[in-house]
């Protein structure tokens, strides 16, 4: 039996006195990829930032059965350019406490091979961060995500930049990982083929409303 991650019960959500999403009900579940999906504006980034700052600040309507700590946010932008100096495998530790190589404990050295190669990333390890390609940033991003541990990852159109064969090529890794690993993701994205493809679950938001639906496919038991 799958374990609930996160509930969600009967949530409004508001900017500025501006009702964005209303009534809103859903599970996450262990061994999921849940889809967000819905048209730009219609609140998929609010409702994650109201989830993550529920986290520890009481909400009755939000009930998450993981810690601060077990949740990890690939956000859509980061600021990385050609010259970023890090080498791959430098910026995937730097999650870890200490740092960089070669100062990583043994455990920490072990935890961050597999994660390279859990991402494919194993090949390109020492070059440099900047001058990786849009996909391989990506696999860097989510190895950085991937290497604490977590129980929840969350993806905020992790993909938007990517062509379509490194677009399933994450999402492939994705799932490959939640099925070896006790994962959650949820994913938003604006690309129905990778939902119909990967999506286990579908969270649409329109008109104000989240419609909560489990996709075919899963072999799964919830
Ligand atoms: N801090 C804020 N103050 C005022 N309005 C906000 C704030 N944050 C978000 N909004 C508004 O709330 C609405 C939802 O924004 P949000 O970024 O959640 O949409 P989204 O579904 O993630 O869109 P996209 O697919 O384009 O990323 C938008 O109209 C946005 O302008």
């Amino acid at each position: 039996m799958k374990q609930s991650v996160l509930a969600v019960n009967n949530l409004n959500i508001s900017v500025q006195e501006r009702l964005l999403i209303k009534s809103l009900s859903f599970v996450i579940s262990d061994g999921s990829l849940t889809c967000i999906t819905g048209d730009n504006g219609v609140g998929k980034t609010t409702l994650i930032k109201t989830l993550l700052r529920s986290v520890e600040t009481k909400n009755e309507q939000i009930d998450f059965s993981v810690k601060k700590s077990d949740i990890q946010l690939v956000p859509q932008f980061r600021d990385i350019d050609d010259e970023y100096p890090l080498r791959i495998q430098d910026f995937v530790a730097l999650s870890l406490q200490k740092g960089m190589l070669p100062w990583l404990k043994k455990e920490e050295k072990i935890r961050l091979k597999r994660v390279l190669s859990d991402t494919n990333l194993t090949d390109i390890a020492n070059e440099s961060l900047g001058r990786a390609s849009g996909g391989e940033k990506q696999r860097a991003y989510l190895a950085q995500a991937l290497i604490t541990d977590p129980r929840l990852l969350i993806l905020d159109e992790s993909t938007a930049n990517l062509d379509k064969k490194s677009r399933h090529i994450l999402l492939a890794l994705v799932k490959t990982i939640i099925k070896n690993k006790s994962l959650a993701v949820i994913f938003i994205t604006h690309d129905p083929e990778l939902v119909d493809l990967f999506g286990d679950y579908e969270l649409h938001i329109e008109n104000k409303t989240g419609t909560f639906k489990k996709l075919t496919g899963e072999d799964a038991d919830v």
